[in-house]
């Protein structure tokens, strides 16, 4: 299916609306169920979380809403229509962005030659790059959004994987973005950096875009999320709004939660019986 439908026609969807919604969902990969009944809604203005440890299948989730894999099971709704996209350009049509870790940008290339990457400005008959206007508009975009970098004729490669995930979020907002995915963007990053991250991401949200943030960290997921979804095994382990759970119990359900109280109680059994196995060679003695 291949109807690429702006999302400036789109202005009048509800803000409760989903912006992207996802009904079990399922991806299998021959036999191999990658994920399996997972729903997941975004809306305008939110931050929907998606944890989950190595293997839960947040790649996956993703790929499918990037455009790079289509599901097998489940239905997927942009806007309210059903949606298979067969390319990552018929998920940026619809105003889907993904920022991958590793940054689609060329470090050797400046800041603003990078924020217009593949949507260069161009102009006279010749159609020459309208240099002077590009960095106009970067400069501005960028402090829009607060971020300051001082030359914006530097290398992107010379900025801090913060300030690169930043310049990344600033254009995906420029060229339209209504749907954020972030995939891990402070796996790599110390705390500083993670937190000039971490307020872009809040305020991407306050521009009125739906942002995906995929992490395995829930504290950071819990200092800007307004809904978490764990993952375990392919499948949702949790959904929950933030004002259904606290960090403690967020960081419990990642360390293992249910799993690990579960272990707990084997282990206290096994204590146990190793006590009565003693007591009983004792009474033998
Ligand atoms: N192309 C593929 N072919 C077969 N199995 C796959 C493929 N891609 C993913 N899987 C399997 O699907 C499951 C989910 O993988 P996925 O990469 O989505 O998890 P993840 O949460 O992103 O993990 P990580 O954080 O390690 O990247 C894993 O068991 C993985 O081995």
């Amino acid at each position: 299916m291949t109807t690429t439908k702006s999302f400036a026609d789109e202005a009048s969807a509800s803000p409760n609306t989903p912006i992207v919604m996802l009904e079990e969902i399922g991806k299998s990969y021959g036999s191999i169920h990658a994920i399996r009944g997972v729903s997941l809604s975004v809306r305008q203005g939110e931050i929907t979380c998606v944890l989950g440890d190595n293997g839960a299948g947040k790649s996956t989730l993703i790929k499918i809403i990037a455009g790079l894999h289509d599901y097998t099971s489940g239905r997927m709704s942009v806007n309210g229509e059903e949606r298979h996209f067969s390319s990552p350009r018929e998920s940026l049509d619809s105003g889907i962005a993904t920022v991958y870790q590793d940054l689609a940008l060329a470090p050797l290339m400046s800041v603003w030659r990078n924020f217009f990457l593949g949507n260069e400005l161009t102009k006279g008959p010749f159609r020459q790059l309208d240099s002077a206007t590009m960095k106009r508009i970067a400069q501005e975009e960028l402090a829009k959004m607060g971020i300051s970098i001082p030359n914006l004729e530097q290398p992107v490669g010379k900025l801090s994987g913060g300030q690169r995930q930043c310049v990344a979020i600033a254009r995906a907002i420029h060229f339209g973005a209504k749907v954020l995915i972030l995939d891990e963007p402070t796996a790599a990053l110390g705390v500083n950096q993670s937190g000039v991250v971490l307020k872009y991401v809040v305020k991407a949200r306050d521009a009125g875009i739906g942002v995906i943030f995929i992490t395995h960290n829930p504290h950071h997921a819990y200092l800007v999320g307004n809904h978490f979804v764990v993952l375990k095994l392919g499948r949702v382990a949790l959904d929950t709004h933030r004002s259904e759970i606290t960090l403690e119990q967020l960081t419990t359900e990642m360390a293992g939660g249910s799993e690990l109280e579960a272990l707990s109680h084997e282990l206290r059994d096994i204590d146990a019986e190793v006590v009565v196995d003693t007591a009983v060679e004792e009474d033998r003695t």
